[in-house]
């Protein structure tokens, strides 16, 4: 059984309280967009290894004990015993690119599990089981555009349309460490809260809507700042960076004729249409 697992971006990121055990709240809109990787799972024929990773496309780093679909699948083992499995993992979303790839990868291996097995686990089961893999994680669960709040784990939905927007990320080869970016930040609460922001026509978006890990990374990787004031060059109605960077989005009207623009052959560039 085949999946393909997408990615999020931030519509606003308001980072709002430092709280007591280290983590931060924060305000965002997630959105879901078609930039996929490709997972399939497989029961394996040989029992003595729960499972296989087979990895494609784009390298991850690390052991495959440490990629998120075998956490996923390790986690639904201990509850249902699972049958030993091949797991088939094409990666076209970058890493630490604020897009949330890994999350996605893992959210999604859950739904397959789930759907193959037919273990009969709820959404609502899915998601706490997800929680516990990453903070965005479970987002990819319903995978709708959803307010996030909290830790970014406490969801409603949000009645927002970008439907036939057109839609360019650019993430140049810079890492940047979600940690670090927290580190470096002061919370405080916004001017415009995000929810509300949301609710006003895209073109008002462009100061309203802000991504607080933007003022405490730009100094750091200018070039990242360089590609948003480049989108916003070249017509997007609204550019920001997503999550803690280090990819920017733009997104322009359906009717524009998106540009074309020489990022450079180390930087990853994709476009696309919003559902
Ligand atoms: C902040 C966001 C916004 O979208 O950044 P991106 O990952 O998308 O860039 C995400 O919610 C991130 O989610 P995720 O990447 O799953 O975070 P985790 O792996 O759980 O946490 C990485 C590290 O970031 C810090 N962290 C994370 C989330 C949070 N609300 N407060 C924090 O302080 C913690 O130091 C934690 O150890
Ligand atoms: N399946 C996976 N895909 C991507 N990254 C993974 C995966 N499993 C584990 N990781 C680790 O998770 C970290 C965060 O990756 P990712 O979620 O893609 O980035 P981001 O949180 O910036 O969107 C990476 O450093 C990577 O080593």
């Amino acid at each position: 059984m085949i999946a393909f697992p997408n990615i999020k971006i931030n519509l606003g990121l308001s980072i709002t309280e430092k709280r007591p055990d280290g983590y931060h709240n924060l305000e965002t809109v997630f959105y879901p967009v078609a930039l996929e990787d490709a997972l399939e799972i497989r029961t394996s024929p040989d029992t003595d290894r729960k499972f296989t990773l087979y990895q494609h496309g784009m390298e991850i780093a690390g052991k495959p004990e440490d990629n998120l679909v075998v956490k996923a699948y390790l986690l639904m083992d201990k509850e249902f015993h699972l049958p030993p499995v091949e797991i088939h993992l094409y990666k076209h979303i970058p890493s630490g690119a604020g897009l949330g790839g890994g999350s996605s990868d893992a959210a999604f291996m859950l739904k397959l599990l789930n759907n193959h097995y037919q273990l009969g686990v709820s959404e609502e089961q899915l998601e706490v089981y997800a929680a516990t893999l990453g903070a965005d994680c479970a987002f990819f669960i319903k995978n709708r555009p959803t307010f996030a709040e909290g830790i970014g784990n406490i969801f409603s939905p949000v009645d927002l349309s970008l439907s036939g927007y057109q839609i360019m990320i650019i993430k140049p080869d810079v890492f940047v460490s979600t940690r670090e970016a927290f580190a470096n930040i002061r919370p405080h609460h916004p001017e415009y809260p995000v929810k509300e922001v949301i609710r006003r026509p895209v073109a008002e978006w462009k100061d309203t809507l802000i991504n607080d890990f933007e003022a405490s990374v730009f100094p750091q990787h200018p070039i990242i700042g360089d590609i948003k004031k480049e989108l916003y060059h070249h017509g997007a109605i609204y550019a920001s960076m997503s999550g803690s960077g280090s990819s920017v989005f733009g997104l322009f009207t359906p009717d524009t004729l998106l540009p074309e623009i020489d990022w450079g052959t180390d930087t990853f560039c994709f476009t696309g249409t919003l559902k």
